[in-house]
C-alpha cells in the first residue's frame, strides 16, 4: 500500500526504511529538505492516491497539533491520520473529533523500539475504530517485530497512547532500579568488577531484560560512566503517568519516585536538604556543612 509519513527524524527515518523493505510505497515529508521526498505537506497529499493514510511522527504537543490542523485542511473524507508520536493521550480525542468533522479518520499509535527498531521491529500500541485500524493494518504488520507479540489494538481512540504512556512509566522505574543497584555496587570495595556482575545477570536471573542488556552495552563503552554527567531529562510521559495515577487514585510509588529522581538530577545542590540540615541542627544540634 501507499503511506505518507510526516517526520523523518531518528524514529520516522528508520520507520520509512522498514516499511519500504516490506514492499510498501512510502512518501516522506520532513521540514529538513535533506531527509524529505517532497517539499511540502501539500505535495505529499497530492502524490498519494485516495483513500490516503498519513502517519505523523513529529514531537508531541505543538508540532503534532499544527500537523494535524494542516492535514485536516488538505485531506478528504475517507482518508486516515495516524499519530505515531509520543502524544499525550488526552490530545487524541481532540484530534479525532477535529478530523471526524471533515470525514477523516484518526488512529493513535504508541511506538517503542528507538534506534533499534529498524532491525528489531517496533512495538505498537494503537487505539481507534476497528474500520480505521483495518486500513492501517498492512503498515502495522510491516513495522511490528517478527513473531506473535509486539502489536496490540489497545482500545478506542487514546488507548494506544495511554498504553504507551504506562509502558514508559514502567521504563522509568525499571531504569531507576538498575541505576540504583549499579550505584550501590560501585560504592562498596568488596565488589571489584561491577560491569561483570551486570553482565552475569543477563542470563538466568529474574531481572534479565533488554534494558539490562543496554546497561551492559553502556558499561562496555565507559566502564564507570565517567564520561557522563549525572543528569537526566524527561519528555513528559513520566509526568503524565503520575497525573493519570492521581486522577484514578492508583498508587504508583516506584514510577513517581523515578520521575522525582530525574528532577533531583538537575540540581547542583539540594535546597530541600539545606532545610533538612538546618532543622536537624535546630532541634538536635547536629553538625551542618557550610558552603566553601
Ligand atoms: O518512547 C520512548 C521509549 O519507549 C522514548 O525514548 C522515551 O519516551 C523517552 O522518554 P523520556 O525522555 O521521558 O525519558
Amino acid at each position: 500500500m501507499e503511506l505518507g509519513l510526516v517526520g523523518l527524524g531518528k524514529m520516522g527515518g528508520n520507520m520509512r526504511e522498514r516499511i519500504r523493505r516490506a514492499g510498501h510505497t512510502v512518501i516522506g515529508y520532513d521540514r529538513n529538505p535533506d531527509l524529505a521526498d517532497v517539499t511540502s505537506l501539500e505535495e505529499l497529499v497530492s502524490k498519494l492516491k485516495g483513500p490516503r493514510v498519513i502517519w505523523v511522527m513529529v514531537p508531541a504537543g505543538g508540532a503534532t497539533q499544527s500537523t494535524v490542523d494542516e492535514l485536516g485542511a488538505l485531506l478528504e473524507p475517507g482518508d486516515i491520520v495516524v499519530d505515531g508520536g509520543n502524544s499525550r493521550w488526552t490530545d487524541d480525542e481532540k484530534h479525532a473529533e477535529e478530523l471526524a468533522a471533515k470525514g477523516i479518520g484518526f488512529v493513535d499509535c504508541g511506538v517503542s523500539g528507538g534506534v533499534w527498531g529498524l532491525e528489531n521491529g517496533y512495538a505498537l500500541m494503537y487505539g481507534g475504530d476497528v474500520e480505521n485500524v483495518a486500513k492501517v493494518q498492512p503498515i502495522f504488520d510491516a513495522l511490528k517485530p517478527e513473531g506473535e507479540f509486539g502489536a496490540v489494538h489497545a482500545g478506542k481512540v487514546g488507548a494506544g497512547h495511554f498504553a504507551k504512556m504506562v509502558h514508559n512509566g514502567i521504563e522509568y522505574a525499571m531504569m531507576q532500579a538498575y541505576a540504583e543497584g549499579w550505584e550501590l555496587l560501585e560504592k562498596v570495595d568488596s565488589v571489584t568488577d561491577v560491569r561483570e556482575v551486570f553482565r552475569s545477570w543477563q542470563e538466568g536471573t529474574v531481572i534479565r531484560s533488554w534494558l539490562l542488556d543496554l546497561a551492559v552495552n553502556a558499561l562496555d563503552d565507559d566502564e564507570h560512566l565517567d564520561k557522563l554527567r549525572g543528569f537526566a531529562a524527561d519528555s513528559g510521559e513520566g509526568r503524565w503517568t503520575v497525573e493519570a495515577a492521581i486522577d484514578n487514585s492508583v498508587p504508583l510509588p516506584a514510577i513517581t519516585a523515578s520521575l522525582f529522581a530525574r528532577f533531583a538530577s538537575r540540581q547542583d545542590d539540594s535546597p530541600q536538604m539545606k532545610m533538612i540540615a538546618a532543622l536537624r541542627n535546630q532541634f538536635g544540634g547536629h553538625a551542618v556543612e557550610n558552603k566553601k
